[in-house]
C-alpha cells in the first residue's frame, strides 16, 4: 500500500540514531504517515556492521526502539518516554550498503506508559526484524535537565522528504 507523508518529525543534534552532529549516527529521518504509523529511513555505514555486510543486531534494535518510541508523538504531540522493555525478533540479515526503512505504531497508551510494535523492512518489503517495546512517559524538561534544559538540541529536519511511501 502507498501512504502519504503527513509530517516530518524533528531530529536531534547528538542522538546516535537521528543526531545530525553525531558522526557515528545513522542520520535517521522520521515521517508521520496518513495511517498514523511512523516510518524511519536510516543510512547505515560500515560503522554499524556486525559480520561483513550485515548490520549489527544492536543497531537494528536501536532503530526499532527509536521509531516505536517516537510514534507516540503522532497520538500525543509533546509526549516523551524512556524505554523500559524491548523485545526483538531477528528474521533476516540487514545489509549495510542500502537505506533501511522501519515502521511503527502505538498499540497501548495510558497516562503513565505507552507500548508499540515495529518492523525493519528490506528494499523488497521483506520483514527483517520485528519488535515490541514499552516506555514510561517522562516530561522532556526532566529528560534534559542535566543539559540545562537546552531545547535547541532538537531541530527541524531540513532534508527533502518523500511525498508518499510504500510498504
Ligand atoms: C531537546 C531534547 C533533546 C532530546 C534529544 C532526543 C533525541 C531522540 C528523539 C526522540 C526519541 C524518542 C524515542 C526514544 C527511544 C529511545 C529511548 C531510550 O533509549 S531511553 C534510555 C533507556 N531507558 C532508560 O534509560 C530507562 C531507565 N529506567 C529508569 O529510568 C527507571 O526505571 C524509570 C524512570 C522508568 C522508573 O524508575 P523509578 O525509580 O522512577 O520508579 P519505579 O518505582 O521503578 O517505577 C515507577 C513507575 O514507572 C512505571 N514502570 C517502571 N518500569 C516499568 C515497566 N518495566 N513496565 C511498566 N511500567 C513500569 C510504573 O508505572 C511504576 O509505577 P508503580 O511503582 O508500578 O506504581
Amino acid at each position: 500500500m502507498k501512504y502519504k507523508v503527513k509530517r516530518k518529525q524533528q531530529v536531534s543534534k547528538g542522538c546516535f540514531i537521528c543526531g545530525t552532529e553525531n558522526h557515528e549516527s545513522l542520520k535517521t529521518k522520521f515521517y508521520e504517515l496518513e495511517n498514523n504509523e511512523l516510518m524511519s529511513i536510516s543510512t547505515p555505514t560500515p560503522t554499524h556492521q556486525s559480520y561483513p555486510d550485515r548490520m549489527h543486531g544492536g543497531i537494528i534494535s536501536a532503530i526499532l526502539d527509536e521509531v516505536i518510541g517516537r510514534s507516540i508523538m503522532i497520538l500525543e504531540p509533546g509526549a516523551w518516554g524512556v524505554t523500559v522493555e524491548l523485545n526483538i525478533k531477528y528474521k533476516k540479515p540487514v545489509p549495510l550498503s542500502k537505506q533501511v526503512k522501519a515502521t511503527a505504531r502505538i498499540t497501548r497508551n495510558t497516562r503513565l506508559i505507552f507500548e508499540g510494535t515495529g518492523e525493519i523492512l528490506l528494499e523488497d518489503g521483506t520483514v527483517a526484524a520485528t519488535a515490541y517495546a514499552k516506555y514510561v512517559k517522562m516530561p522532556i524538561e526532566k529528560l534534559i535537565q542535566d543539559t540545562g534544559g537546552d531545547m535547541s538540541l532538537m531541530i527541524d529536519d531540513e532534508t527533502p522528504s518523500p511525498e508518499e511511501v510504500e510498504y
